[in-house]
């Protein structure tokens, strides 16, 4: 009875055709604690591999700077290490990938909990290619976040804790769920800078541009 009802939701998620604006699209989920070097990475791709890199993060930083009127409500959450709702980011980076001409997307910082992740698919009916992990202890990337100098509200050690704290207590379980479904890969990002691109080198390597 279980299989019966189970199956036709297995079937429709293995079927999905990501279109998005008229497009069909790849997307890759692109997750890590905080610090474990996502952004580095995904500036390494786009370069290698055609990707069009959107962080979650990132829009919604260009969110506050605009003068939105929801600018408070995100810079409060960022300073607190908490999670904006998702109808927020999810309307960003939709708005972003139909924007822009390219069809191969890394969604760098997203989904960060449960209900970005639902929320997503079943707002624009996408659903990962896969999930790229990158795994790092906490001493490291809190040593990364504090060495990083680039002004973020939240790279003080107080919201450090509290994002790792959000990090194991609600996106892990996002990561869990998509590695239940063999979706995830899992990347040591412990190492240096080119060794972890070496490893993300092998993953891409199937969407490699062609030679002409
Ligand atoms: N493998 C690495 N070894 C040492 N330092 C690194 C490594 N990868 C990234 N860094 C440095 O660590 C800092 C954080 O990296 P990055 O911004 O890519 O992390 P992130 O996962 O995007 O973090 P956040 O979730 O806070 O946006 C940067 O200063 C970056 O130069
Ligand atoms: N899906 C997301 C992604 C991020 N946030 C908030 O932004 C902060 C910074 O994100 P980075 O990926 O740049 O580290 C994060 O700590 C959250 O407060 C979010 O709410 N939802
Ligand atoms: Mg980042």
């Amino acid at each position: 009875m279980g299989t019966v009802v189970d199956a036709p939701a297995v079937v429709a998620e293995e079927v999905t055709e990501n279109m998005l604006g008229g497009k069909k699209v790849t997307a890759v989920f692109v997750l890590g604690g905080p610090g474990s070097g996502k952004g580095t990475q995904c500036a390494n791709i786009v370069e290698h591999f055609g990707f069009t890199h959107l962080s979650a993060g990132d829009l919604l930083r260009a969110e506050i700077k605009s003068g939105s009127e929801n600018g408070t409500m995100i810079e409060n959450m960022i300073k607190e290490g908490k999670i904006v709702p998702s109808e927020v980011t999810i309307k960003l980076l939709q708005e972003a990938m139909i924007k822009n001409e390219n069809d191969k997307f890394l969604i760098d910082g997203f989904p960060r909990n449960e209900e970005n992740r639902a929320a997503f698919e079943n707002v624009t009916k996408i659903s990962p290619a896969f999930v790229l992990f990158f795994d790092c202890s906490e001493k490291e990337m809190e040593k990364r976040l504090l060495g990083r100098n680039q002004g973020r509200v939240d790279d003080n050690i107080e919201t450090i804790k509290k994002r790792f704290k959000t990090f194991v207590e609600s996106s892990l379980p996002v990561i869990e769920h998509y590695n239940s479904r063999d979706k995830v890969k899992k990347i040591d990002a412990a190492k240096p800078i080119p060794e972890v691109f070496e490893d993300v080198k092998t993953i891409f390597a199937p969407y490699a541009p062609k030679a002409e």
